[in-house]
């Protein structure tokens, strides 16, 4: 949590999004972040995490029902004229979106696509958005020359890079990374992460990455938020998070990905059984409660908010801050036994 003399680059405060169908894809999330600091969201597919990342930047839907506050640089995105928020866009944060196949324009040269922004706001000539092209792509690792290239000449890390380069195009205080390695193969996403975590440091950056693979972010981010039916049921320090999770769906999630150079990790990763809720008809009390090992009779009608779990960490389970015995798989019993 951020002190009480600096303001948060980015400060989430009660936020719902309810899609035009009526499904509750984000309640009640609060979230804070300070410049420099990077932040992962974790959570199976449906959960809401994408939705956030698009509300963020009021990038959804028309006939999305969506309250709360975001403040970035203390001025709130929901309540801003559409000419401010477009100006906010690109600027204040810009997205890297999975998938630079399909976010980037097929028949347009990549370099106009990265000097776009930068016309758009207005931050260059046409001369000076071409050099800092050029400079953005030595900057993420391609030569500046392929700005010439269209994006079926790129491979598939190499389109990334340009999605990466155009984010920062407009100099951007906060980046908000979708699943951004998600289709690259695990050589090309190592190679990927470093970049951003390079450029966030260069930089100063806030950055919010998204991913349902808890090590990525675990590797990558200092805080990690689970995401969970639109909720966020645990945050805390990014590997804390990963290593020894304190709700019963972070631990879950968790013990989905094997621990490379863990002794535990020849045994086989557990799945979680069961399916996440729909959003339009959510389960009573804590929604996790119908695939939960360690539900009590009350978690079927009793509703849990985030409760401090620890120092710096949170938890939205009546377990929470208890010792509780799950019963587990070796590895996480063997985990739990460590020193
Ligand atoms: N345009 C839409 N209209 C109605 N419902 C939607 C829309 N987009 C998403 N949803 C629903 O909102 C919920 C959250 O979806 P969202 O894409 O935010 O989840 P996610 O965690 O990002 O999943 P994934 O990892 O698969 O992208 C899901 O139940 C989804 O079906």
């Amino acid at each position: 949590m951020s002190t009480p003399t600096k303001r948060p680059l980015l400060e989430v405060r009660n936020l719902e999004v309810t899609y035009a169908g009526g499904a509750a894809a984000v309640r009640g999330v609060d979230l804070s972040l300070d410049a420099g600091q990077k932040l992962g969201i974790a959570g199976e597919s449906g959960c809401g995490k994408s939705t956030l990342a698009l509300a963020l930047l009021r990038l959804l839907p028309t006939g999305t029902r969506t309250s709360g506050e975001i403040l970035l640089g203390g001025e709130d995105v929901l309540t801003m004229k559409w000419g401010r928020v477009r100006a906010v866009r690109w600027a204040g944060a810009s997205i890297v979106f999975q998938g630079a196949m399909h976010s980037l324009n097929a028949v347009h040269r990549i370099g106009d696509q990265i000097a776009e922004p930068i016309l758009l706001h207005k931050k260059a000539t046409p001369a000076g958005a071409k050099k800092k092209t050029g400079e953005l792509l030595e900057h993420v690792g391609l030569p500046a020359a392929r700005a010439n290239a269209y994006p079926h000449e790129l491979s598939g890390g190499q389109r990334q890079r340009v999605m990466i380069a155009m984010a920062l195009a407009c100099d951007p205080r906060l980046v908000i990374a979708d699943e951004p390695t998600t289709a690259l193969d695990v050589m090309i996403q190592a190679q990927i992460l470093r970049l951003i975590e390079q450029l966030v440091a260069e930089q100063e950056l806030g950055l919010i990455m998204i991913s349902h693979d808890l090590a990525v972010l675990a590797d990558t981010c200092d805080r990690l938020a689970v995401m969970y039916a639109g909720r966020v049921v645990e945050e805390g320090p990014a590997r804390q998070v990963y290593e020894a999770a304190r709700h019963p769906y972070g631990k879950a999630l968790s013990a989905a990905f094997p621990r490379i150079g863990d002794a535990a990790s020849r045994f086989a990763p557990r799945g979680l059984p069961g399916d996440p809720p729909d959003p339009s008809a959510l389960p009573s009390g804590c929604t996790f409660h119908p695939r939960c090992a360690v539900a009590l009779d009350s978690c079927a009608t009793e509703d849990q908010a985030l409760r401090e779990a620890g120092a710096g960490r949170w938890a939205a389970c009546v377990h929470a801050g208890a010792t509780v015995h799950e019963p587990g798989t070796p590895a996480e019993e063997a985990r739990s036994s460590a020193p």
